[in-house]
């Protein structure tokens, strides 16, 4: 009997084990530390990330990757953005032939600027059409609270795409089909940076017309780079374009929206650091998609000006003087 595996124990890995689990998956956690798999296997809890959630019976963790991934068909990936490479370097000899490999990452790698599914075909030496992408406005404590929400599940192959769409299928998430890879995935890397942005803005005691000024206008930027990428523009207005920058630039659980605004409030990157434990994937992707906006010849500006003051100690104020002070331009 196959299984599902995990590949990161964090809030959103734990999280998507249980819908995993709810849809009728049996299902292994690959937990990094030995400690919070035992806790998995004996309290069914991961309380540093997720205090309130109960797992299903039919989880179990292991700190072991060759025991985890040995028999599974659907390997799904839930380690920070910027690790995955090397991980997964570790781990590809594990695959099955023909197993899926799920990608749950939003960012960007630094240096190479590729995308996540790029990442894993050209590590783990599969083809493109293996690997499906899950993304939308998914805050992990809701989903694992069983809260209603909707996501994408994308990938150039229908078959797989479908295949994972009944596989997290449960009374709390609807997921949605969608053949447009490079849109969805940037949708989920990039609203990272807006919501930083919408972070940085609460910090600094804005309101709710600044907010909505930067999620508009981030959408923007977004699907400017998207399309100049062979991205579908449409994918934007969608669960992995708009929704998800809604549900990040609003919500006091985004831990990059948070991120933000101990910036806005005048910290610096490390008391911010200091101050947020989880992965806020939107601060160092704001470098690669800088980069990969340059590239391109894609103007970015709200990115730009995350990156400046996230790297370059740019004061918030200064910064959002210079994005309003831009030259006047048609809609
Ligand atoms: N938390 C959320 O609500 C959602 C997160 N995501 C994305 O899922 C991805 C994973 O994020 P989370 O689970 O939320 O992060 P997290 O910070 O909660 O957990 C990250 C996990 O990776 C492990 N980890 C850290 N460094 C590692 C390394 N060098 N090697 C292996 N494992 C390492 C940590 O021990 C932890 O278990 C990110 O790309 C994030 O953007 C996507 C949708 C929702
Ligand atoms: O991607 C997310 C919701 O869809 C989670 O956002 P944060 O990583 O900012 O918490």
């Amino acid at each position: 009997m196959t299984h599902a595996v995990v590949l990161g124990a964090g809030s959103w890995g734990t999280a998507f084990a249980k819908v995993l689990a709810d849809a009728g998956r049996e299902v292994v956690i690959w937990a990094r530390r030995p400690d919070v798999a035992e806790l998995i296997n004996k309290t069914r809890t991961n309380s540093d990330y997720l205090p309130d959630l109960r797992l299903p019976p039919t989880v179990r963790a292991t700190a072991d990757p060759a025991e985890a991934i040995s028999g599974a068909d659907l390997v799904v990936l839930a380690v920070p953005s910027q690790t995955l490479r090397g991980n997964l370097a570790d781990w590809a000899g594990h695959l099955e032939p023909d197993s899926t490999l799920v990608s749950l990452m939003k960012g960007i790698e630094l240096g190479t600027t590729k995308r996540m599914s790029e990442v894993i075909v050209e590590t783990a030496g599969v083809a493109a059409d293996r690997v499906v992408v899950v993304t939308g406005p998914n805050l992990a404590p809701e989903i694992a609270d069983g809260q209603i929400a909707a996501t994408v599940v994308a990938c150039t192959d229908m078959d797989r795409a479908t295949l994972v769409q009944s596989s997290i299928s449960t009374s709390y998430l609807r997921p949605y089909t969608n053949d447009d890879v490079i849109g969805c995935e940037l949708g989920g890397a990039v609203k990272n940076v807006i919501a930083l942005a919408a972070g940085i803005a609460a910090g600094m005691g804005l309101g709710d017309n600044t907010r909505a000024t930067l999620i508009t206008r981030g959408l923007a930027e977004t699907a400017r780079l998207g399309v100049a990428l062979g991205a579908d523009p449409l994918t934007f207005a969608g669960l992995a374009g708009m929704g998800d920058l809604v549900a990040t630039c609003t919500s006091p659980l985004s831990r990059n929206r948070t991120f933000g605004a101990h910036l806005g409030r005048g910290e610096t990157l490390e008391q911010a650091q200091r101050a947020t434990r989880q992965t806020a994937e939107g601060v160092k992707s704001c470098l690669a998609i800088r980069d990969l906006s340059r590239a391109h010849g894609v103007e970015m500006p709200i990115t730009e000006q995350v990156e400046r003051i996230c790297h370059e100690g740019a004061d918030p104020r200064a910064a959002m003087a210079a994005l309003m002070s831009r030259k006047p331009r048609p809609e």
